[in-house]
């Protein structure tokens, strides 16, 4: 028996318990460069927490999901937050969930826009990357360094999501 899990689409609103949206907001522009370019500023920040540790940038190439997908289990990341932006310009998925007493609550499903991105502050629940409908590249900014930056929680009852609609 599993629970079916709607998927919304990302706003930075119903994001913001969860960390930050990496998108062309035209309230953060400014120009530079002589007017030729626009900076979109500041729109997260990048956190790395403990002695020698650095924030790093990665390529995660994904693999596209298969559904219906089930949601066995969530992970967090104590020492620094985890940016995720898309590099093909396709959609993917994102699934987060508050924190209850130490444990992931009912996993929120948002579909994130090809021109989306998104970053985890440190310690959001998160599902791992999911890609959608082919395989994808994302640039990845997270955290490097000593100590162990990953805690897992699985489920009693997953839950489940429907294919998405692209
Ligand atoms: N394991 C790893 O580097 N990636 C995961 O943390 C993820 O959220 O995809
Ligand atoms: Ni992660």
């Amino acid at each position: 028996m599993t629970q079916h899990l709607d998927i919304l689409p990302l706003t930075k609103a119903a994001f913001a318990p969860f960390g930050d949206v990496i998108e062309t907001d035209p309230a953060t522009m400014r120009f530079i460069n002589g007017g030729t370019t626009e900076r979109f500023h500041a729109l997260s920040t990048a956190e790395a927490i403990g002695d020698g540790a650095r924030v790093i940038l990665n390529l995660f190439r994904g693999q596209a999901r298969a559904f219906p997908f089930t949601i066995e289990m969530m992970e967090r990341h104590p020492f620094g937050s985890q940016c995720f932006v898309p590099l093909n310009g396709r959609p993917f998925l994102v699934v987060v969930a508050r924190d209850e007493d130490g444990r992931p609550g009912k996993p929120q499903v948002f579909m994130a826009r090809g021109d989306q991105g998104v970053n985890y502050r440190v310690n959001t629940w998160h599902y791992p990357l999911m890609a959608l409908g082919e395989q994808s590249d994302f640039l990845v900014a997270d955290r490097d360094g000593p100590g162990n930056n990953l805690v897992e929680f699985f489920f009693d009852t997953p839950f489940t999501i429907g294919a998405p609609t692209l």
